[in-house]
C-alpha cells in the first residue's frame, strides 16, 4: 500500500519571542485521519506551535509544510483556498453574538462568494444535523444557547466547508463531565464518518484518552515523546509523572481499564 503524505510536517522548528526560545529544532508530523493531541505544561508552547502551523507567526528556523507545501508559500488566492481546507474550533466557541445560529454557521460559506443562498441553506441545515441540532435551533441567538449547544454550533461552523483538517483548542473546556463526554462522542463519530485529520490541544485527560489516536508531549522546547497514551506514560519525565500519573491521570486512565 502506498504511504500517504503527512497533512502537517514540522521539521527542526525553532521559535521564540525576543530572547526567549519557545521551540528548539522541534519536529513532528500529523498523518491523514489521525487525531493528534498536543499536551504539555503551561508555557510549553502548544498554542505557539498551532499559530505557526496556521501561518500566523514567522519561525526563527526550520520548516512547516501543510498539505505538502511550505506554509509561507500559501499567499493570496492560495492562502484563501488553504483556509477552506481547514476548520478551527476555539476554546470559547467564539460565535458572533449578534448573529443567529444559522448565520454563524453560514459565515464561512458566504465568504465563498459564488455559492447561491438556497445551497447555503441546505449546507447549513446539514451541518447542524451533523451536530444534532434542528432547523428550529438555527433561529436561536447565541445568548439563548447552553454551553454544550454553543460548542455544537461552533463545531458545525468549523465543519461548514467540510474541511480535511480540524484544529481543536481545548474542545471540552467549560463543559460539565456529561456534556463533555457527549461532545467527545460527537467529534469521534463525525471523525469516523467524515475522515478528517485533527490536531488538538487539551489539558483534559478524559478527552485525550477518548479521542486521541496519538499523543505528542511538548517539553524542553521539543516533542519529548510521541505515541499511544500507553507509550507516552512509560516515559520518565516530571511533566509526564505529574500529568498522567497524578490523581487525575490515574482516575482517567483507570477508566480505560474497566
Ligand atoms: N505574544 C507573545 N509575546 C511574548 N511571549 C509569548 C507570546 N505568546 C506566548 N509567549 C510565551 O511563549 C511561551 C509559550 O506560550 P504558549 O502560549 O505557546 O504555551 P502553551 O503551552 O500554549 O501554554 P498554556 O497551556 O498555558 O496555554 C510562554 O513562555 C509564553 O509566555
Amino acid at each position: 500500500m502506498q504511504e500517504q503524505a503527512p497533512v502537517i510536517e514540522v521539521k527542526d522548528l525553532t521559535t521564540g519571542f525576543g530572547t526567549h526560545v519557545v521551540h528548539e529544532r522541534l519536529s513532528m508530523d500529523v498523518q491523514p485521519r489521525e487525531i493528534l493531541s498536543l499536551v504539555g505544561g503551561s508555557g510549553s508552547g502548544k498554542t505557539t506551535l498551532l499559530r505557526h502551523i496556521l501561518g500566523l507567526q514567522r519561525a526563527w528556523g526550520g520548516t512547516i509544510k501543510v498539505f505538502g507545501r511550505l506554509i509561507e508559500s500559501y499567499r493570496g488566492a492560495d492562502r484563501i483556498a488553504l483556509t477552506r481546507r481547514w476548520g478551527m474550533l476555539f476554546q470559547s466557541g467564539a460565535l458572533f453574538s449578534a448573529l443567529p445560529v444559522f448565520d454563524n454557521v453560514a459565515l464561512p460559506l458566504r465568504e465563498v462568494r459564488y455559492l447561491p443562498e438556497d445551497l447555503i441553506r441546505e449546507v447549513v441545515l446539514m451541518r447542524l444535523a451533523w451536530v444534532g441540532l434542528s432547523a428550529q435551533d438555527a433561529l436561536l441567538m447565541p445568548s439563548d444557547l447552553s454551553g454544550g449547544m454553543i460548542k455544537r454550533v461552533a463545531l458545525a461552523r468549523a465543519l461548514s466547508l467540510d474541511p480535511e483538517l480540524l484544529f481543536l483548542d481545548e474542545p471540552t473546556a467549560g463543559l460539565d463531565p456529561q456534556r463533555s463526554d457527549e461532545f467527545v462522542a460527537l467529534i469521534k463519530s463525525l471523525h469516523q464518518q467524515l475522515g478528517f485529520t485533527v490536531i488538538m490541544v487539551t489539558h483534559d485527560l478524559d478527552t485525550i484518552r477518548d479521542l486521541s489516536t496519538r499523543v505528542a508531549v511538548l517539553a524542553e522546547k521539543r516533542v519529548l515523546v510521541e505515541g499511544s497514551i500507553q507509550d507516552v506514560m512509560q516515559t520518565e519525565h516530571p511533566f509526564i509523572e505529574a500529568f498522567f500519573h497524578g490523581e487525575r491521570g490515574v482516575r482517567a486512565m483507570g477508566k480505560t481499564a474497566q
